[in-house]
């Protein structure tokens, strides 16, 4: 549904240049919720907005929807940006009109007659739930509440592709999942494909099908999440699963066992301690549960022994299913 295909961006600033995408090339699959996480000048902004050509690139190729936006121009360039709808952080509505009268707004814009307007209108006010508020203005909405009044006009003229900039950064941990399931729920409906970004690593494990980090321009990694939890040495899963530091040396060997779904650690972990003889220390251990409902989870792990009783042990932990990875 959004490809990105080598795609370079340089800004030309008083201080030098700035490379903000450095031979970025992605895809996003149709009906996934994409998310791109990275700190702040990664050029995450940078890339959204080559997808909705805000931004255009100095080289490579972003195609959305069949479309090659980054080569279009005027009237074409005009119809191909219909394909995506846009949530921001500030949720950018307009204080004079109503809830509906912002997605009214957006359709208007769009050259939808009065008629069709308003039935649209309240049709998407309800799919967000605020058909009770859709008279309220911006003013006397709360923040959870006006970025749904963003969402529903985002999508009113029924986009392929939402794309979100920070939409749940300047909301309360329990108003970002709302937002986040709603977004997760209007996807699945609507068969809606979601590119998003932020800095905030549990919006990535709530929703995200898949992901990627960025840093300087560059997409360092990226994937379907549970393949990125199996990735040796991936960093977005080590952010995932904060196991602390490592302890000192002294002569053990340090792994990380993932298990997701069927797999459990647990009676693995005792049966390796009970009939391998191996006196097993477990150093940390974080559950999470990744986009909606997997159960996914990373045991630290101090094995004592000679390196073929730690190979033995490795090897009967990779035959229960698990991803182990070697720390040290
Ligand atoms: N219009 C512009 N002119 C000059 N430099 C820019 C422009 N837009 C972005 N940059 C620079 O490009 C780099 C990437 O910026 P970008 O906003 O894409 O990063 P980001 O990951 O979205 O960060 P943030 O979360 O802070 O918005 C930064 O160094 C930024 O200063």
């Amino acid at each position: 549904m959004i490809d990105l295909v080598d795609v370079s961006k340089t800004f030309h600033t008083a201080k030098g240049e700035v490379r903000a995408l450095d031979h970025v090339s992605l895809r996003v699959e149709p009906g996934e919720i994409f998310g791109i996480v990275g700190q702040s000048g990664a050029g995450k902004s940078t890339l959204i907005r080559t997808v909705n050509a805000l931004e255009k690139p100095d080289s490579g190729t972003v195609v959305v929807a069949g479309r090659t936006i980054s080569e279009l121009r005027g009237r074409e360039l005009r119809e191909a940006r219909r394909s995506a709808g846009m949530i921001f952080q500030h949720f950018n509505l307009l204080s004079s009109r109503t809830a509906t009268g912002n997605v009214e707004l957006a359709l208007e814009i769009a050259g939808v007659g009065r008629g069709a307007r308003r039935a649209r209108a309240a049709e998407i006010i309800d799919l967000v739930g605020l058909s009770d508020r859709a008279g309220a203005y911006p003013a006397q909405l709360s923040g959870g509440q006006k970025q749904r009044v963003g969402i529903a006009r985002a999508l009113a003229d029924s986009p392929d592709v939402l794309l979100s900039d920070e939409a749940t950064s300047a909301l309360d941990p329990e108003t970002t999942r709302s937002v986040l399931d709603l977004i997760r729920r209007l996807s699945r409906e609507l068969g809606l494909t979601v590119l998003l970004i932020t800095h905030e690593m549990d919006v990535i494990k709530r929703i995200c099908d898949s992901a990627a980090l960025m840093e300087n321009g560059r997409i360092l990694e990226h994937g379907p999440m549970e393949q990125l939890l199996t990735t040796p040495g991936s960093r977005l899963a080590a952010e995932l699963f904060q196991l602390g530091e490592l302890p000192p040396a002294r002569g053990t060997r340090i792994v990380d066992v993932t298990f997701t779904r069927q797999t459990s650690s647990e009676p693995v972990i005792a049966r390796l301690a009970r009939e391998h003889g191996l006196d097993v220390a477990i150093l940390g251990a974080a559950i999470e549960t990744i986009h909606g409902g997997t159960q996914t989870g990373r045991t630290r792990l101090e094995i004592p022994g000679t390196g073929t009783q730690v190979d033995t042990a490795l090897t009967y932990l990779r035959s229960q299913g698990l991803f182990v990875e070697v720390v040290r």
